[in-house]
């Protein structure tokens, strides 16, 4: 099988870029292509023209980054009968390995790589204001937490900070600050042929996988091989109680609030009452306009990917 490193060497706040100067002469040993991403969406660009190229190759795809690129590295290769993947995880976040299982930066890695268990998993399929399909593998959602993300992302202090290798203290500032002026939203939600509508709502998270934020149980209980997704809804709360359940979210005992809704369907269909920041696997997706649909359906398995452990033996 032909095997192609995509490496993002701007993952992990930058500290990717050291890392692979381990990683690269362990692929280049191994025989591995290796593909420097240039730019964000590079990845997406140049799998989605490989996988046209060769249509009938059956290629692993070993991405070196976070869950942003191998959001990237999935989408491109949509469509794609013979692609399977496997994480290296140089990201900040890195919730795609912490669930599925990633390999090392220094070990062997074809030889790892023949050890490992190739299982298929569901995904989310999504169309966003009735645009183009999309597919996010561990997660996905509207509100408080994309909101986070994208102003810290943007922002000139990260790069300062990233130099300084304290690149986290701007989401926890991003954080504080949208604790303070994020205006929670109205949120009409269809599932099983049923609508509910949910006032002051945070943010609602679609999840394949337990996962996401670097490690944030959102979901405890999702399953990738489920044919369902998780659908999370945090609404209600004031301020301070807000900031006390999106921190317990870490041990995932936030499940516990009232506030807290969580329901699992194989389709879910959001209509919010404002404009609202959406990502997916983390990457900023726009805003899902008012009275505009997010729709999203868990596609059964779909995806092929390599890991280390099967599922059942972690
Ligand atoms: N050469 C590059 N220069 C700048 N940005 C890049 C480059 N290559 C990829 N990117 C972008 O870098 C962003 C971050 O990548 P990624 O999400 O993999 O890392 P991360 O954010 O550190 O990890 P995680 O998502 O797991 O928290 C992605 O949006 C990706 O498109």
């Amino acid at each position: 099988m032909k095997k192609i490193a995509v490496c993002n060497p701007n993952a992990g706040k930058g500290l990717s870029k050291r890392l692979l100067s381990t990683l690269i002469p362990v692929l280049q040993n191994d025989g591995i292509e290796i593909w420097m991403t240039r730019s964000k969406h590079d990845a997406e660009h140049r799998i989605r023209d490989w996988c046209n190229e060769n249509p009938d190759l059956e290629v692993c795809f070993i991405i070196s980054g976070g869950d942003g690129t191998m959001h990237e590295a999935v989408n491109g290769a949509a469509g794609h009968q013979h692609a399977s993947f496997a994480s290296i995880p140089t990201g900040s976040g890195n919730d795609f390995a912490r669930y599925f299982g990633g390999f090392e930066l220094d070990q062997d890695l074809s030889a790892a790589m023949e050890r490992s268990t190739l299982s298929k998993h569901d995904v989310i399929r999504y169309k966003l204001n009735g645009g183009q399909t999309r597919t996010a593998v561990s997660n996905m959602g509207a509100g408080f937490d994309a909101e986070v993300a994208f102003s810290a992302n943007q922002s000139p202090l990260k790069k300062l900070l990233n130099k300084l290798s304290i690149g986290k203290v701007v989401y926890v500032l991003f954080l504080v600050r949208q604790l303070m002026i994020f205006k929670p939203y109205s949120l009409e939600v269809t599932v099983h042929n049923k609508t509910f509508l949910f006032d002051k709502v945070w943010f609602a998270t679609i999840s394949n996988q337990p996962y996401y934020g670097g490690g944030m149980k959102i979901a405890p209980k999702a399953d990738t091989r489920d044919g369902e997704l998780d659908l999370t809804i945090v609404h209600g709360l004031s301020r301070i109680k807000f900031l006390f359940v999106f921190l317990s979210v870490f041990k995932g005992t936030h499940t516990k609030f009232k506030e807290v809704y969580h329901l699992r369907s194989e389709k879910v269909d959001l209509k919010a009452g404002a404009d609202v920041r959406v990502h997916a696997d983390g990457e900023d997706n726009g805003l899902l306009k008012e009275n505009q649909r997010l729709t999203a359906t868990a596609i059964p398995s779909e995806i092929l990917i390599s890991a280390k452990l099967a599922l059942d033996e972690s």
